[in-house]
């Protein structure tokens, strides 16, 4: 259904680049132009594909310069926790551009061509990972995550005393590969109680949990530390030891990559231990939601030094259809005037009525409550972020006094969003 006013535009992209699928047999010339553009080794792309595969390469793009290929991008079938529960998005990746042809509209038209197959295949949000913050606005996609890692000397990383600890836990320290089926049921348990995780494919865990000697970055060898209790395990941690010596002190790391505990008293285990490996001086920690546990256990919260960064960008590719399937906190009947550039289907009004556990939008004519872009809404989908901070900073435009205040608790949801699967 398109939006009031606005037929939905000819496929192909008006700059005249031409798109099609690619191939496999196609994937050594993709991943060498990827491979260029991103700067990661072509045999690196080519052997993990091979060890670890998990292209689809019908849902692989390239742009061509008569029979050369200029551009690629990809995307994944995977499954996203949203508010409402888990949603089939699409998850883009392997977007490159051969570096002579930058900045002539290559990525544009592969990006046109590449949301009109996602809305065409059913699915209503496309996801990805950005490797700049300048590049994705523009098509659509608002950063919908942020979240932090974060780094504290271990002899400030007591825990309060409160910290529920449970004698009765025990924690196993061994080789991701032994304990692998507990972690995967683990990860697929807890990963429904916060928006914005990726629901792991199994092929996907070989790659996660391989473990090389050149990815270790001096660090040792990638731990698993598995929390059991009486039913079985309840939480676990991924994260290597890196040992180094200064003036005959310790000032190594762990470095912890995701630590999940489905109870409290075993993530308060799983802090304890990874906080009191001997002859290191600090610990990092990759990926932390914003209210993570860890920023009200620590005694003094003040050492957690945090840095933020976006995570996930979230597109929504078949608004109505995305705006209907999410929950929301709040009644609401409000109008939206969206513009969107490309995915014009989208552009236009919409009324979004919510209540009654259901929602609905439909194409309307009546004045809009507000104005605002289709990668605002992205931001905002998965319950992090405020539309009101876009109204403030005249980005959007509220016509009906506190309609941007009204969605963001329409849209509000009890735990900051996550995504630990970087793809
Ligand atoms: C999900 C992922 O795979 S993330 C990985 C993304 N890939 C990379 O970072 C690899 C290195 N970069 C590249 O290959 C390319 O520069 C790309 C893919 C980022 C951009 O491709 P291009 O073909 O140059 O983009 P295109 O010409 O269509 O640009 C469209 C617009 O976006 C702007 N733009 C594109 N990339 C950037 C950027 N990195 N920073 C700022 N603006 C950008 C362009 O200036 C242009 O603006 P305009 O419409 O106002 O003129």
């Amino acid at each position: 259904m398109a939006g009031a006013h606005h037929p939905v535009p000819p496929r192909n992209d008006d700059l005249g680049w031409a798109v099609r699928t690619s191939t496999e047999q196609e994937y050594p010339e993709f991943a060498a132009v990827f491979s260029e553009a991103i700067g990661l080794p072509v045999e690196r792309l080519l052997r993990e594909e091979r060890d670890f595969p998990s292209a689809e390469y019908d849902r692989a793009l390239v742009a061509l310069d008569g029979e050369r290929i200029v551009g690629t991008t990809m995307a994944y079938s995977l499954t996203l926790t949203v508010p409402g529960g888990p949603r089939a998005v699409a998850g883009v990746t392997a977007v490159g551009v051969w570096p002579t042809y930058r900045r002539r509209g290559v990525l544009s038209a592969l990006m046109r061509r590449q949301l009109a197959d996602v809305r065409e295949r059913g699915e209503k949000l496309a996801v990805l990972w950005s490797s700049e913050g300048t590049i994705y606005g523009r098509f659509g996609y608002g950063p919908a995550v942020r979240q932090f890692e974060a780094s504290v000397q271990l002899a400030h990383a007591a825990l309060r005393p409160g910290a529920p600890r449970d004698p009765a836990l025990t924690v196993d320290l061994t080789e991701p590969g032994h304990v692998r089926g507990e972690i995967e049921e683990l990860h697929r348990r807890t990963a429904s109680a916060r928006n914005g995780h990726i629901l792991r494919k199994p092929g996907w865990w070989g790659w996660l949990l391989h473990d090389e000697e050149r990815d270790r970055r001096g660090a040792g060898p990638l731990r698993a530390a598995v929390v059991r209790g009486p039913d079985g395990a309840e939480g676990y941690a991924l994260y290597r030891v890196l040992h180094k010596w200064e003036d005959r002190l310790p000032t190594g790391e762990v470095r912890v990559r995701e630590a999940v505990a489905a109870t409290a008293r075993a993530g308060v285990a799983l802090y304890d231990h990874l906080f009191s490996r001997d002859l290191v001086s600090s610990a990092h920690l990759d990926n932390l939601a914003e209210d993570d546990i860890l920023t009200v256990l620590l005694a003094d919260p003040r050492r957690l030094a945090r840095r933020e960064f976006d995570s996930l960008w979230v597109r929504l590719v078949d608004l109505p259809g995305a705006l209907a399937e999410r929950s929301y906190a709040t009644p609401l009947d409000t109008v939206l005037e969206v513009t969107d550039r490309f995915a014009p289907w989208n552009a236009g009004r919409w009324r979004l009525r919510a209540g009654g556990g259901e929602a609905r939008a439909d194409a309307a004519d009546a004045a809009p409550d507000l104005t605002l872009d289709v990668s605002h809404l992205g931001a905002v989908y998965l319950g992090g972020g405020s539309l009101t901070a876009f109204v403030d900073a005249g980005l959007a435009v509220e016509h009906a006094p506190g309609a941007a205040a009204r969605l963001d608790t329409a849209l509000h949801v009890p735990r900051a969003p996550l995504c630990t699967t970087d793809f």
